[in-house]
């Protein structure tokens, strides 16, 4: 029997960000392994028209809960969605939810977060930070809780080239960020942004370093640790591989490359893709919390879920296995056969931008309105570049992350709970997952049926045929305009002209002599 299982048996589970990628699958995990949990409180913010019943009706009625319903028939009645906004004060949840949550919850599971590189400050404060602090006052007034995991990330110190599993210190005080975010207005945040989150890429990464801070300080007496994935991918093993429901991370670049709208992107082939599956990251974080509750570590300890230093995959490996994988499991309707290429320099960058992505963007928009329709490719290619300028600083660069912690945790765990909870990376086949992963993301993110295979390779020999014609008359084109200018062009064109016809002369007549 798995100790880990049988730990969150009986236990009050309270999720934050249960209805994002993460949550879901560790909701699905915790009911699949621990069928005899007493209930899981999730706190969803209302969406505009839909109820929070709703809300979980909609995750349950997915293909990832499916083997939940079989192991654990009651599970809707296992859910309690908690009406709360973690950007508004004390969440705006109602005072009978606040007391129920108070009085029963064992273990506190903190995955909600912006996830957005670019939010504004305030708002990426508000619920990075501050609702972090609240959310531990919370749990600091919980007389039952075991044990309260943060969910970090492995970049919040990505301006460090080493990084331990320890929380590093911040130059301004968490608490002075969020008492200015107060007071300042929107145009002066602005203006500090740059400073404040110095060599970090973005806000995110900058308020998920405070968090961090303002969980260590402000832990107080409670069991806590941290888990810091690095790149979630698509689920690896369970309950499915290949399971992934948001267009963050890779996703949406393989949608784009697949359906031929990314030709190209800066990226370092040799630099680690520090992917992580969605599985393993929940495997650790149930670890952990079992860890926590049961050995309570005298500090708040630091767990880094990362792959780069167990088993490298670069950018590089995973790109050519993607673009591989179309080849067997095209997409359907691409504007565009699949086929990126790195670039590595501003200026091939900038060059292949102007060419692979604007211009056939233009040339569609300007067949679209002579059609009577919409242009739309130029804004869409627009956004994607912007995209890509984001991701950008995760492609180029490779970390070192230590993983003291998370193999001590690994050594302390029974064979079997190694083998149902496990998080051990060295044991993933990268172009096996990869090639599930573009498979996820056709299912279950385009939702496209594997009936359709054959018609999408049809699809994409039409569109090579097109591209081979658009290239021969472009060529035409230009070769005319050239020899009309000329005359050297026009030498040239006569020579061949005047070769070809002698070659097929002597061909017509050696062929003659034979007969
Ligand atoms: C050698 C030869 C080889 C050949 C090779 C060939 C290669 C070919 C194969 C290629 C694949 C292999 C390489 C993979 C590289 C992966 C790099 C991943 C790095 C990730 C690092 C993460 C590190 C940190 C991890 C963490 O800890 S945290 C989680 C990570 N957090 C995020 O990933 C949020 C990002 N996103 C945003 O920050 C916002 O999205 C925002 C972007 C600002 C837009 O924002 P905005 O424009 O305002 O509007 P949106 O509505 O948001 O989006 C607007 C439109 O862009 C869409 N779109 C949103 N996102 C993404 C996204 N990712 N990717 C793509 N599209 C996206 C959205 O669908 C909408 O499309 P539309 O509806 O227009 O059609
Ligand atoms: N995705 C990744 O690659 C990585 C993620 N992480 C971390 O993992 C955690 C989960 O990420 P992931 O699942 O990918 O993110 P998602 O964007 O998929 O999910 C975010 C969750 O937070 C909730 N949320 C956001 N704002 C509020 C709010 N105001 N009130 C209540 N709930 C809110 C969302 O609710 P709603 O459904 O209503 O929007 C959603 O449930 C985050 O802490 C993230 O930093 C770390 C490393 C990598």
């Amino acid at each position: 029997m798995s100790m880990i299982a049988a730990f969150y048996g009986g236990k009050s589970i309270l999720i934050t960000g249960a209805t994002g990628f993460l949550g879901k699958v560790l909701m699905e995990k915790l009911f699949r392994t621990s069928p005899d949990l007493k209930v899981i409180y999730i706190l969803v913010r209302p969406k505009e028209g839909q109820t929070l019943q709703q809300r979980v009706i909609q995750i349950l009625d997915s293909k990832l809960f499916e083997k939940v319903k079989e192991v654990c028939p009651n599970v809707h009645e296992k859910i309690r969605p908690i009406s709360a906004d973690l950007n508004q004060n004390d969440f705006a949840i109602s005072k009978e939810d606040l007391q129920e949550l108070l009085s029963h919850t064992n273990i506190v599971f903190h995955c909600a977060a912006t996830v957005r590189f670019d939010d504004h400050l305030r708002h990426a404060v508000q619920l990075n930070v501050t609702a972090t602090q609240q959310l531990l006052l919370m749990a600091s007034q919980m007389p039952k809780l075991e044990a309260f995991i943060h969910i970090s990330t492995a970049f919040s110190n990505c301006n460090l080239k080493h990084i331990d599993e320890v929380v590093y210190p911040c130059p301004v005080e968490p608490k002075k960020i969020i008492d200015s975010m107060e007071w300042l207005d929107d145009a002066i945040i602005d203006e500090i942004t740059p400073k404040l989150i110095g060599d970090r890429p973005n806000t995110y990464t900058y308020t998920k370093a405070l968090g961090e801070v303002v969980v260590q300080q402000e832990g107080g007496n409670l069991n806590i640790a941290i888990v810091r994935p690095s790149i979630m991918g698509a689920t690896w093993q369970e309950p499915f591989p290949g399971w992934v429901d948001n267009l963050n991370g890779p996703s949406g670049l393989i949608i784009a490359a697949g359906k031929g709208f990314l030709r190209s992107i800066r990226a370092t082939p040799m630099a680690v893709a520090d992917l992580i599956p969605a599985d393993t990251v929940v495997n650790l974080t149930l670890a952990v919390g079992w860890y926590t509750a049961v050995h309570r570590p005298k500090s708040t300890l630091v767990y880094h879920c990362t792959s780069g230093n167990l088993n490298p995959c670069n950018w590089g490996k995973m790109g050519l296995q993607v673009l591989a994988t179309f080849e067997k499991i095209p997409f359907e309707r691409a504007f565009r056969r699949p086929n990126a290429d790195f670039t590595t320099n501003n200026i091939t960058t900038h060059y292949w931008n102007a060419v692979s992505h604007r211009a056939p963007a233009i040339i569609y928009d300007f067949y679209l309105r002579l059609t009577g329709r919409k242009p739309r490719m130029t804004k869409l290619m627009n956004r994607l570049l912007r995209t890509l300028s984001m991701l950008e600083y995760f492609i180029n660069r490779s970390w070192e992350w230590s993983t003291y912690n998370t193999e001590m945790l690994m050594s302390e765990l029974s064979p079997e709970d190694q083998r149902v909870f496990n998080f051990d990376i060295r044991q993933l086949n990268w172009l096996e997952y990869i090639e599930n992963y573009v498979l996820g993301v056709k299912k279950y993110l385009l939702k496209e049926d594997m009936a359709g295979i054959p018609e999408a390779k049809q699809h994409l020999k039409r569109l090579r045929n097109i591209h081979y014609l658009f290239n021969t008359a472009l060529f035409l084109i230009a070769w005319r305009l050239l020899i009309a200018r000329s005359q050297v062009a026009r030498n040239v064109w006569f020579f061949i002209v005047s070769f070809c016809y002698k070659f097929l002369s002597y061909f017509r007549a050696s062929s003659t002599l034979k007969v």
